[in-house]
């Protein structure tokens, strides 16, 4: 897609001109990157901003069940939608209208046509900060909203093992490629602290530098380490992310959203700079399929 393309497309963002959308992506599933977005998006509402949530994972939805928000979205006048709010965090997902256990079979065009929805349809009101949980790896949904958002700000979750963290850096590149902007990595379940000893236990992980080596090879920074503890998963389960629980761990979040949030600044003011031509580019192949 060349610039002038790119720029005649009706793009989502303008659906949220005084929003900041986050996608937050991962080069493989089960590393914790839906677990993270719910956790982020209450540290972000605690300290203030208002915050939506977007499950852009349309088959593998998760986010009802982790942010305990499984009640159907209120539908308005035949064609929008109010959506379930918690703690100050609005959220929609695929999850919100079928069965947990429902099979979702869909082809691109349709997956795109859902989530434009989520961003048109809903009824977000205004918003600091909406959060995109983007399924794993680098398929349609990805390059649909590389394509839709050219202004949001990249995320990428992985955890310190070689099989996760080397997927990612794909991701990371391809998001460097299509000229987003990558603000940092999180990397989950670090290190385990043993009950007895008190020792980390860099259980994953062959150093315990891994992460920021590949942080390096993408240019970016880590954001911030989550331990990898059994409570994280049980509340998940049950639908209380761990924030709203433990302080120690809303703490380490905490860290993270203000790392993130001081990268966004910083990036918000290299935009200003850069020339019109490079900020709307877009280099990705093929039409707008989502
Ligand atoms: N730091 C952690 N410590 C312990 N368990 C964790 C941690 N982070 C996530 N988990 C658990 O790992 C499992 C996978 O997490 P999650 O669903 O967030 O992954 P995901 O990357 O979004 O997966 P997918 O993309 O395949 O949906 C869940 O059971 C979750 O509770």
């Amino acid at each position: 897609m060349t610039a002038n393309e790119s720029n005649t497309e009706q793009r989502w963002e303008g659906f949220f001109p005084n929003t900041k959308v986050i996608a937050i992506g991962s080069g493989k599933g089960g590393v914790g990157k839906s677990t993270v977005t719910a956790n982020l998006a209450f540290t972000l509402a605690n300290m203030g901003y208002k915050v939506g949530v977007i499950d852009a994972d349309i088959y593998g939805f998760s986010l009802p069940r982790i942010m305990g928000m499984t009640e159907q979205p209120e539908l308005i006048d035949g064609k929008s939608i109010n959506p379930p709010e918690k703690n100050g965090v609005k959220m929609v997902s695929m999850g919100s209208f079928v069965n947990e256990e429902q099979p979702l079979a869909w082809r691109g065009p349709v997956l795109h046509g859902i989530l434009e929805q989520f961003f048109r349809d809903v009824n977000w009101g205004e918003l600091d900060y909406l959060l995109l949980d983007m399924p794993p790896g680098t398929g349609d949904v990805a390059l649909t909203v590389f394509q839709q958002l050219p202004k949001a700000y990249f995320v990428l979750v992985t955890t310190p093992q070689a099989t996760a963290y080397n997927v990612s850096i794909r991701l990371g590149l391809l998001a460097a490629q299509t000229k987003k902007d990558n603000i940092g990595v999180i990397e989950n379940m670090a290190y385990f602290i043993c009950d007895k000893c008190s020792e980390k236990h860099y259980i994953f992980g062959d150093t315990k530098d891994a992460v920021k080596n590949m942080a390096d090879k993408l240019g970016i920074p880590v954001l911030g380490s989550i331990p990898l503890r059994t409570e994280i998963r049980s509340l998940s389960d049950s639908g209380t992310p761990v924030v709203l629980e433990n302080e120690e761990i809303a703490e380490d979040y905490k860290t993270i959203a203000n790392n993130m949030l001081e990268q966004i600044k910083n990036i918000d003011m290299m935009r200003m700079l850069r020339p019109t031509e490079e900020k709307t580019s877009c280099s990705i192949s093929g039409g707008s399929s989502g």
